[in-house]
């Protein structure tokens, strides 16, 4: 059954974009982190201090697959890390896999991560220009993952309708 992957940094908009195609296209969204929080019956920041990140990256991965191993079509949100650990990144290209890389300027991720970070535990103590380091030290770093998906698209300056659509036009 058909996985349609939404993947990118935090911000990039993946959950908010997963939604409004949801409705579109008629296909039940699962937002990996909020399946995590579920299973674990712990958010993701207490999950990240009480047993910390490596252990949050291995129950990742296992949710992940679940996930892609499940019978129905599905979107599929994942985490902003989630391409980057555990060989999860040749997941994106299987059969029945439609991936697709929300790519992001600094910017445009710096203003819309600043209005809301204290449920990202990795930027939840940083000030404004730490950040803005941290994203663009962070992002080249996860590049190379992110951009193994099969398909990318530009979200910079784009309603949440017309990110939509370009992903609408790629499935059709
Ligand atoms: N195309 C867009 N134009 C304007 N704002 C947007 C757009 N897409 C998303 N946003 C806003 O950006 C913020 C981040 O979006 P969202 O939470 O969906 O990102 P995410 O990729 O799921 O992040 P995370 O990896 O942390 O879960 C939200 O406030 C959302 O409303
Ligand atoms: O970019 C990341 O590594 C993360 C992004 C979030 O979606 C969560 O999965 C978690 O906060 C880690
Ligand atoms: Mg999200």
């Amino acid at each position: 059954m058909r996985k349609i992957i939404l993947l990118g940094y935090m911000g990039c908009g993946k959950s908010t974009i997963a939604k409004t195609l949801s409705r579109i296209i008629r296909i039940p969204f699962v937002d990996l982190d909020e399946y995590i929080e579920e299973k674990t019956n712990l958010s993701i920041n207490a999950i990240f201090e009480k047993h910390g990140e490596i252990y949050f990256r291995k129950i990742e991965h296992k949710a992940f697959l679940e996930l892609l191993n499940s019978s129905e079509d599905m979107i599929i949100g994942l985490g902003g890390g989630t391409p980057c650990y555990a060989n999860n990144h040749e997941l994106l290209k299987g059969e029945n896999v439609v991936s697709v890389y929300l790519r992001a300027s600094i910017e445009t991720l710096f203003s819309r991560l600043c209005a809301n970070k204290s449920k990202r535990p990795l930027i939840a103590n940083k000030n404004d220009e730490e950040m803005k380091e941290f994203i663009a030290m962070h992002l080249f770093e996860r590049s190379f993952y992110y951009n193994q998906a099969r398909y990318k698209v530009n979200v910079d300056d784009k309603t949440i309708d017309q990110v939509v659509l370009d992903i609408v036009n790629i499935l059709a």
